[in-house]
This record gives C-alpha cells, sequence and structure tokens, in this order.
C-alpha cells in the first residue's frame, strides 16, 4: 500500500520490483517527476506547459550481489499533444550505505521507503555502483534482456584491454549541459573515458554515434577523442535509440572560444590606442584548424564506402527545396521577431535590422537562384553544429567533440547529408562572433565610437578569415569532387552563412538582446555579396532594386 499522505514515496513491495509496482509508478509521475524534473538543467521541456509525465519503460540494470538500477524512459507529454522522451537513470541508496550523505541535492527526487527499509532515491548517475556496472557492462559487450527489447553495450575500439578487468574509478563530472557526464578511469589515469548519457532520446541512433564509430572505425582522422562505446536499447522492428556513448577523455582542455577570447585580450588592449596587433601564433593556430576542419570533411567524404549513410549525394532538386523551405520559415519568425522586439534594440542594431529588411526582395532572389543553379559539387555526412564551442583546444593542437548536430533540428534533418561549407561557415561565422563579442563587450572600448569599432573588428575578421578559408582550401586540394570549381564553392559558403546567421538572430534575440547585432552584421556581409553576385549577372532581368547601404553609415544617432 502507498503512502499518500506526504510527497515522499513509501511503498511495501521491496525497491527490485519497482518496474511492476503500479501504485509507486503513479505516485512518481503525478508527484515526484514534475517538480524534479524543473530542476534538471538538462529537461528541454521546462518552459513548455506540460500536461503529464509517464514512466514509459523501465531496463533493469544489476549492480551486483542482487542488487538493481533502472534506466527509465520517461515521457513527457505537453499541452500541444507533442511528446518527448527522456532517460532518467533510478537508483535507491539505503540511509546505511556509506556514501548516502554524499548524494548532492540535485541528484535527489525524494526520500523514500521500500518494503520498510529507508533511503533516497537518487539519479542513478550519483551512485557509484551504477556507474561502475555502466563500465563493466560496456567493456564485457553485454546484452542484457528486458520486458521490451534489450539493452545492448558496445564497446569501441577506444576502450583499451587493459582497462577491461581492472579496479575503475567513476565521477560525475561538472559539466552543465543537455546531457549528463560520466569520467571514469584507473588508479594512474583517473580520468581516461568520457562517458555522456543522453537525456532527451531520439527515436533513432544518435547522430553523434553514428560520425564518432565511423571516424574512429573507418578513417585516419585521429582529432576527436576515440569512439570507445555505446548504450543502446534495441527492439525488433524499430529503430534502435542510443541512451549513451563512451569516448577517450581530453586532458587539460579548454575550448577555442575562451582561447580565442583569450588571444584576442592583446588585440583589445591595443584598440584604445589605435594599435593593431595579432600575435603571430594566433594565425598558426587558426590556420592549424582550417587544417584539422579540412582533414575531417576528407575523412567523411566517403565515395566508396558500401553503407549509403555515408554516400556522397548530389544537390538534388528535394535537397535544394528542404534547405530553401528552412531558410524561408527562419526568415519569416526572425522578421516578426525583430519587428517585435525593435525596441530593445540598441541603435546600431536597429540600423542593421532596416537594411536586412530592405532587402528582403534580393534575399528572395538569392534563394530563387539556388533552386535553379547548377551545381555539381557534393554532400556528406558533418558535424553539423561547428563553432570555437564544439573544438577543444589541447596544448599543439586540436580535438573536435559534440557531433550530435543542431539543437533546434529533428533527428532526421540531423542525418541529411550538406557540403561540408555549412561546417565552414559554422565556424567563420564563429571567428565574427568572438571578435565581435570582444569588442564591442569591454570596458576597454566603451568610450569608442562604435562605427569605428565595427570597422576595426572586420579588419580582424576579415584577415582571420582568409587564413583559415586558405588554410582549409589547400588541406582540401584543388581540384576536389567536393567542390566543383570557386564560382560553386563561394556561391554554396554563402548560402550556408546566410541560413546560420539568419538562425543565430533568433537565438540572440530570444537569449542575448545585446548580441542581435553580431548576426544582422553577419547578414549584411552577406547581402553584400549577394548584391556583387546579382549586379555582375549579364542574364539578370530584374526589379530588384538596390540596397541603401548607406543608411549604416549614419553616424551616431
Ligand atoms: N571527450 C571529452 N573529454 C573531455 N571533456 C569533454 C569531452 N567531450 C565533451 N567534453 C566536455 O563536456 C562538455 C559538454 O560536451 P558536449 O559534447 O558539448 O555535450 P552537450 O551536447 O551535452 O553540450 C564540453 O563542452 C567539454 O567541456
Ligand atoms: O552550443 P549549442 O549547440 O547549444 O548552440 C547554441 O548556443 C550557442 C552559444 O553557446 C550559439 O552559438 C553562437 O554563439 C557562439 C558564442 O557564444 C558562437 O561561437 C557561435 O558561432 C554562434 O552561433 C548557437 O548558435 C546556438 O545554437
Amino acid at each position: 500500500m502507498l503512502d499518500l499522505t506526504t510527497s515522499n514515496l513509501t511503498s511495501r513491495y521491496s525497491w527490485e520490483t519497482l518496474d511492476q509496482d503500479q501504485d509507486a509508478l503513479r505516485w512518481l509521475e503525478s508527484t515526484v517527476l514534475p517538480p524534479y524534473l524543473s530542476t534538471c538543467r538538462w529537461f528541454a521541456g521546462k518552459a513548455r506547459q506540460q500536461e503529464a509525465f509517464r514512466v514509459a519503460v523501465m531496463h533493469g540494470i544489476g549492480l551486483g550481489a542482487d542488487a538493481v538500477a533502472f534506466l527509465a524512459i520517461v515521457e513527457v507529454v505537453y499541452a500541444d499533444g507533442e511528446t518527448e522522451r527522456y532517460l532518467l537513470p533510478l537508483s535507491f541508496i539505503e540511509t546505511d550505505q556509506p556514501d548516502a550523505s554524499e548524494i548532492p541535492s540535485k541528484g535527489i527526487l525524494t526520500p523514500a521507503e521500500f518494503d520498510q527499509k529507508s533511503g533516497l532515491l537518487v539519479d542513478g548517475i550519483y551512485d557509484e555502483r551504477f556507474r561502475l556496472a555502466l563500465y563493466a557492462n560496456l567493456a564485457g559487450e553485454n546484452v542484457m534482456p528486458q520486458k521490451a527489447g534489450q539493452v545492448r553495450f558496445y564497446r569501441g575500439r577506444g576502450l583499451a584491454a587493459d582497462d577491461v578487468d581492472t579496479t575503475i574509478i567513476s565521477r560525475v563530472l561538472p559539466v552543465d549541459s543537455s546531457n549528463s557526464a560520466l569520467a571514469y578511469g584507473v588508479p594512474h589515469q583517473p580520468e581516461k573515458y568520457f562517458l555522456k548519457l543522453y537525456r532527451k532520446l531520439f527515436q533513432e541512433t544518435n547522430p553523434e554515434v553514428d560520425l564518432v564509430s565511423f571516424l574512429t572505425e573507418e578513417s585516419q582522422f585521429s582529432h576527436i577523442p576515440a569512439y570507445a562505446g555505446s548504450i543502446v536499447w534495441e527492439q525488433e522492428h524499430t529503430p534502435d535509440i542510443t541512451l549513451g556513448m563512451m569516448q577517450l577523455m581530453v586532458e587539460n582542455q579548454k575550448d577555442s572560444w575562451s582561447q580565442t577570447g583569450d588571444y584576442l585580450n592583446d588585440f583589445l588592449y591595443a584598440v584604445p590606442n589605435r594599435l593593431f596587433t595579432i600575435r603571430e601564433d594566433v594565425f598558426d593556430r587558426v590556420e592549424l584548424l582550417g587544417r584539422r576542419t579540412a582533414q575531417m570533411h576528407l575523412a567523411l567524404y566517403s565515395p566508396k564506402s558500401d553503407d549509403n549513410a555515408f554516400k556522397p549525394e548530389a544537390f538534388t532538386d528535394e535537397y535544394r527545396a528542404f534547405i530553401i523551405r528552412r531558410i524561408e520559415a527562419l526568415l519569416e519568425r526572425r522578421y516578426a521577431m525583430l519587428i517585435d522586439n525593435y525596441t530593445k534594440l540598441d541603435p546600431l542594431a536597429q540600423r542593421l535590422a532596416w537594411v536586412f529588411m530592405e532587402a528582403k526582395e534580393m534575399i528572395d532572389e538569392f534563394i530563387e537562384d539556388f533552386r535553379h543553379r547548377p551545381l555539381e559539387s557534393l554532400r556528406t555526412r558533418i558535424h553539423g553544429d561547428y563553432h570555437l564551442g564544439q573544438v577543444l583546444a589541447t596544448d599543439n593542437d586540436f580535438i573536435i567533440i559534440d557531433f550530435e548536430g543542431e539543437p533546434e533540428s529533428s533527428i532526421t534533418e540531423r542525418k541529411i547529408k550538406h557540403s561540408p561549407l555549412k561546417d565552414v561557415a559554422g565556424m567563420i561565422r564563429s571567428y565574427h562572433y568572438a571578435v565581435s563579442a570582444k569588442l564591442f563587450g569591454s570596458t576597454e572600448t566603451e568610450n569608442i565610437d562604435p562605427d569605428h569599432l565595427q570597422r576595426v573588428s572586420e579588419r580582424w575578421y576579415n584577415l582571420i578569415r582568409d587564413t583559415y578559408m586558405n588554410a582549409y582550401l589547400e588541406t582540401i586540394g584543388n581540384p576536389h569532387p567536393l567542390y566543383k570549381n570557386s564560382n560553386e564553392f563561394n556561391f554554396l559558403l554563402l548560402v550556408y552563412l546566410l541560413e546560420k546567421a539568419v538562425y543565430e538572430l533568433g537565438y540572440e534575440i530570444s537569449y542575448r538582446p545585446a548580441w542581435v547585432k553580431i548576426p544582422l552584421k553577419g547578414i549584411m556581409d552577406v547581402i553584400r555579396e549577394i548584391q556583387k553576385i546579382q549586379t555582375a549577372d549579364p542574364n539578370r532581368d530584374s526589379e530588384v532594386p538596390r540596397l541603401q547601404m548607406g543608411l549604416l553609415e549614419t553616424k551616431k544617432q
């Protein structure tokens, strides 16, 4: 019988039978999960109106000595009828267990009592027995039959044979993101493996597993943390669902966004003295990232692959229509968002917003050009969400992480092949962000005329972008089937730059209004290039007016 007088979970049955304990499960769904999930950083549905929480499935994971934890698949139903599924490992720590007092409060769902044994119902990642069980199952490549299908543990090349039957150390990493991360190691190297437990689940293999396992097992590209295994829920006649992935852990890492920020400090401090300084090692680093990006793209270009998931494809009408629909939908939402938020923007952002709105016809014509222009370049799987924050900087090199794809895209969209220039566009947008955020957000420059700052940041950006692009192109080699010729290259880069900057505009209006001018400036640069293409086209017979870019040169308001 369930005690309904407190919010604690009390059941007369034992913890090990929770998956069949209907009363306890209903109590969990109605009383424990809603407040708990709302505190979890990884629960993406916080801001949506939630209708119901359901424990859809409970997979049992043995912890040794008859103990068990569960991988609960929690289904969240929203008011608009949409549902999402999240992974929540559940463990029961009895009060007298030695580590009961060490569970952080964010890991505790509720005090609980099962079969008169008191303890805490916790997120399993905080239970060392559960962490070690995951590792042992990965190392042993175990398959665990469940009521619904099976949970299978795959072991990848990255997991060393010496680390199979040995003492393992584990901890939860304080990574505050949309997933959870665990570190594993051996006594002389306690942080050797990085296990990501995916929280929001796709009804398919996570694209990150596709890409990281492909690059580790089928290519020579070594600038990712090697694939060490994955945890998959498999059912007959249903696509596999990835629950977690293990890779090697990168030591002493800092991401390239912070590293570029450090390099930009020297530049920033010189600006008030009207000096333009960039250390040479900045160019070396940027060049190296250009080379690594190209090597990643060459590794993903796999024309001889038997696997259709990786075979290069042409620019079909279907693909073009998909990109056009996406850009048009983004544009429509962004125009509306700009109108709604116009008064919140600073004067520079307002001026840029005007030019963007006025360029609508020109952009529409550019999109039509993309629909019909003959293109012989190719599309492959790509990183998909490539920016400076996704590249870890080691002492002398770079390691690329987070191949999950764009946060806003569906699983089908994330598996679509694109021109690798979509990644290139992501990275050069990121360099533009880095310099703009530094120059426009620092006290050192607060008294400097914004138009002057704009010119200075543009000079830095142009130099860095060209350095990155030259290294990229040199490494790709010319000619290469990925890119038919420089005309196609330049045209496609503009398409993806436009898509990325328009996407970013929405992100900034929603989350960082002070930064709206950064993507707007990015859009402006694309518009200038579009204007050049359209003006140079001898066959062009259009009424589209030239843009009044002079608006941007207006001095202080
Ligand atoms: N293999 C790794 N080794 C060390 N740290 C990593 C590794 N992979 C990711 N990280 C760290 O974890 C953070 C989150 O990882 P990421 O793959 O971006 O996950 P998410 O998609 O959940 O944000 C990264 O910013 C980085 O600091
Ligand atoms: O990192 P996520 O995959 O969650 O991506 C989202 O957040 C990013 C910010 O963290 C955002 O990226 C934009 O800002 C970055 C600097 O903070 C910059 O380096 C990127 O170039 C820029 O796009 C990303 O757009 C958003 O989807």
